[in-house]
C-alpha cells in the first residue's frame, strides 16, 4: 500500500532520513514510534507530500509519489493540535473539506451527520465548535479527515495533547473506529505504550532509522538490541558471559541466575556492540511466597525497594552478589500481603523468557 524504498532526507546538512525501507499493509493500523528528533514526523509528511525527500522513493498502491503534490495524494492528516476553526459550528467543521464538492447540500449534511455518529458525536452538529471539550475537538478534526474518505490517514501526534484518562479511551475509540472504516492508519507517536496498544505493526525509529519493524508482541517479547528493548516498557538487564554454543543452543553464566542455557532464537538479532547481556522484563519474575515451589528456576535475594500501584507492585530486588536491583512486578492478590523492604526473597524465572544481547 505504502512503500518507502530507500528513502532519505537532508535538512540542509542534517541527514534527517536514513535510508528507510519499509512497506506498510492495506487497512493495517501502523505506527511509527521513537524518541523526539528521531525523524517519525519527517516520515509521515512524505507520505503526505507535505515534504519532498532527497533520494529514494515513497510509493503509494505502486505509484510513485514523486510528482504528486499533497492535494492530489489518497491521503488525509489529522494533527496534534487539531485545528479547527472555533468560529464555525460543528458541522461546518466537518464538511469544510466538501465546501467545493458539487454535492448538493442535503447530501453532503448527511455525509456530515454520518461522519459525526463514526466518531461519537452523532447529533453536536449545531454546536459552537469553540465550546467543545479537547477531547471532542479532536472527534471533530478526526470526523472532518475522514468525511473525505481518504484511502491513509496520517495521524501526527493526535492524542498527545489530551489527558491520560480521555487519550486511553479516544485510543480504544480510534481502534473501532479503524477497524470500522477499514482504511490504512498511521500513526506517529513518542508514546510506547500508546503504539504497543493501538498498532497492528509498529516501526521504531532511532536517528532517521528503523531499528525494528514488527508487531507489538514481537516488539515486546523478541526486541532486536538492546536499545529496542530499552524503549519499549521496562526490561532488566544483567551482564552474561557466553560459555560455548552449538546444536541451536547458547551456554551462558549469569551472576545472580547462574549457569543457563538459551536458543539461538532467544538471541537478538542485532549486534550489542560491547558486552553480552541476559534482558528480562518485570512481568516473567515471581516472588516466591513461602511454601511456594517455582516452576522452573530460582534465585535468592533481598528486597530493595517497593512501589505499590493498587492493582500490582513494583519490587526492586538485589540478587545475591550483584549489584543493581531488578524489577520484578507483582499483580496484587487479595490475601497476599505486600512485601516490605528488607525481606529475603526467592526469585522464580524461567530461561525462556530471557532475551540474549551480544
Ligand atoms: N524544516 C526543517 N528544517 C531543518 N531541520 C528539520 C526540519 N524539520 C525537522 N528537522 C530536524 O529533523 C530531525 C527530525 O525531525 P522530526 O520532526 O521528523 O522528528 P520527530 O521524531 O518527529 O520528533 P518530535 O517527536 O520531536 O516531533 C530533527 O532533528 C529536526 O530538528
Amino acid at each position: 500500500m505504502i512503500e518507502f524504498q530507500d528513502v532519505h532526507k537532508y535538512y540542509g546538512d542534517y541527514h534527517a532520513l536514513r535510508g528507510i525501507t519499509a512497506t506498510i499493509r492495506e487497512g493495517e493500523f501502523f505506527s511509527l514510534l521513537g524518541p523526539s528528533g528521531c525523524g517519525k514526523t519527517t516520515l509521515l509528511r512524505t507520505i503526505a507530500g507535505f515534504e519532498g525527500i532527497s533520494s529514494g522513493a515513497v510509493l503509494i498502491d505502486g505509484n510513485s509519489m514523486e510528482n504528486v503534490p499533497a492535494n492530489k495524494r489518497p491521503t488525509n492528516m489529522v494533527f496534534q493540535s487539531y485545528a479547527i476553526f472555533p468560529h464555525l459550528t460543528v458541522a461546518q467543521n466537518v464538511g469544510f473539506g466538501l465546501r467545493r464538492d458539487p454535492r448538493s447540500k442535503a447530501e453532503k449534511d448527511k455525509l456530515v451527520e454520518e461522519s459525526l455518529e463514526m466518531v461519537g458525536l452523532k447529533g453536536y452538529g449545531a454546536r459552537a465548535a469553540h465550546a467543545l471539550s479537547g477531547g471532542q475537538r479532536q472527534r471533530v478534526a478526526l470526523a472532518r479527515a475522514l468525511i473525505l474518505k481518504p484511502k491513509v490517514l496520517l495521524l501526527d501526534e493526535p492524542l498527545s495533547a489530551l489527558d491520560k484518562k480521555i487519550r486511553e479511551q479516544m485510543q480504544v475509540e480510534l481502534i473501532k473506529l479503524q477497524r470500522e472504516v477499514g482504511i490504512t492508519f498511521v500513526l506517529v507517536t513518542h508514546d510506547q505504550e500508546e503504539a504497543l496498544v493501538m498498532s497492528d505493526r509498529i516501526a521504531v525509529m532511532f536517528e532517521g532509522e528503523i531499528a525494528q519493524l514488527a508487531d507489538p508482541e514481537t516488539l515486546y517479547r523478541r526486541p532486536n538490541s538492546r536499545r529496542v528493548a530499552d524503549f519499549i516498557g521496562v526490561m532488566n538487564f544483567l551482564p552474561a558471559r557466553v560459555l560455548g554454543e552449538g546444536n541451536g543452543h547458547i551456554q551462558l553464566d549469569v551472576p545472580g541466575l547462574g549457569p543457563l542455557d538459551v536458543t539461538e532464537e532467544q538471541a537478538s538479532a542485532a549486534p550489542n556492540g560491547g558486552e553480552a547481556a541476559v534482558g528480562f522484563r518485570p512481568e516473567t519474575l515471581t516472588l516466591l511466597y513461602d511454601g511456594q515451589t517455582p516452576l522452573d528456576r530460582e534465585a535468592p535475594g533481598t528486597i530493595d525497594e517497593v512501589v505499590y500501584y493498587g492493582d500490582m507492585t513494583y519490587y526492586d530486588v538485589k540478587l545475591d552478589g550483584v549489584e543493581k536491583p531488578v524489577r520484578i512486578s507483582m499483580r496484587n492478590v487479595f490475601g497476599r500481603p505486600v512485601l516490605d523492604v528488607g525481606t529475603r526473597t526467592r526469585v522464580a524465572w524461567s530461561p525462556g523468557a530471557l532475551v540474549l544481547f551480544r
